[in-house]
């Protein structure tokens, strides 16, 4: 039988302890306070954005969304940016990816306070990763692990393929999985769109973690039997509905299944995790700035 993971369900657990926290801080008179910062983006931004907020306000975290025009210099978002970094009350900062294309994304992501930078994407927090020192894990490589947990799978010893190398899911996914420590231990390639002969990548591999947004890509032929498969495709597909979209992810889930011994649909599966595990380091991030200790 193939266990299907349920993200939602997932979530749940991690956002108990996140509330348990948020406990914790307020009884010493802290309330974790999270900016969400949106400049135009993709079709998914807006909702995303949303849902961060949403979420915030769901467990106890003060949030807020700060909308900064696309058109504007990027100037106008680093000012917003060091505003963010001097304000006490705000112990997290996220800039909501993509950018508009003349924003430089680097400049951007070490503009951010490192101390804040719950996306975990500043350099220092990168090298800090990468060292096996991780102040801030980068949410849906992080949420990935504890859905692969939840399932009882360790990757330890596994053969694992990511798919796609975007420095918010691939490349910090196959560093996580590398790393000498718990939900790490595997053996690691990374594929990408100039990966040559990838279904024979695929069926050698125990676990795929599938994060190249091109939808039903990972197909059942392309995967051994008992694999652990992940997917993080969250794409808009046209479709004769209310919403004129339907949401698909990068594994084909009916041929994968019939594979698997393990698999994370989408929608439902990681991006509930990627938004939980934002909590989570904003939750660290209040902690570690106001030097009250909590248990997450
Ligand atoms: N600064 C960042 N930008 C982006 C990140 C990120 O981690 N930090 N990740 C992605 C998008 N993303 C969060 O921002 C995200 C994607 C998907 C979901 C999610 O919950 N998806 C649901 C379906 C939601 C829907 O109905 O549209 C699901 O999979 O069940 C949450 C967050 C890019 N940018």
């Amino acid at each position: 039988m193939t266990h299907v993971i349920d993200g939602n369900a997932v979530a749940e657990t991690v956002r108990d302890d996140v509330r348990a926290a948020i406990d914790e801080l307020e009884a010493e008179g802290v309330t974790p306070g999270l900016a969400t910062v949106l400049m135009g983006g993709d079709d998914g931004s807006a909702t995303y954005v949303s849902m961060k907020q949403r979420a915030c306000d769901e467990v106890g975290i003060d949030g807020t969304t700060v909308e900064i025009d696309p058109d504007a210099p990027a100037e106008a978002l680093y000012e917003t940016i060091d505003e963010l970094n001097a304000d006490p009350d705000i112990h997290g900062i996220l800039v909501q990816m993509p950018l508009p294309d003349h924003v430089p994304k680097r400049e951007v992501l070490s503009r951010v306070d490192p101390l804040k930078d719950v996306d975990g994407f500043h350099p220092e927090n990168v090298g800090r990763m990468v060292s096996g020192n991780s102040r801030f894990k980068p949410c849906t490589p992080h949420g990935i692990q504890k859905l692969l947990a939840s399932a009882d799978v360790d990757p330890e010893g596994m053969d694992a393929v990511v798919l796609g190398r975007s420095e918010i899911v691939g490349k910090p996914m196959a560093n996580l999985l590398l790393q000498k420590t718990d939900g790490g231990n595997a053996t690691v390639t990374v594929c990408h769109s100039r990966t040559q002969d990838l279904a024979e990548k695929t069926r050698a591999a125990d676990l795929v973690v599938a994060a190249v947004g091109r939808p039903e890509m990972l197909t059942g032929d392309m995967l051994s039997e008992g694999v652990v498969v992940i997917d993080v495709g969250t794409n808009r597909v046209d479709a004769d509905n209310e919403k004129g979209y339907e949401l698909t992810g990068d594994v084909d889930f009916k041929s994968a299944r019939e594979k698997a011994s393990v698999i994370s649909p989408s929608p439902g599966g990681v991006g509930p995790m990627t938004i939980t595990m934002l909590l989570y380091n904003t939750v660290k991030a209040a902690s570690l700035q106001s030097g009250v200790d909590v248990e997450l």
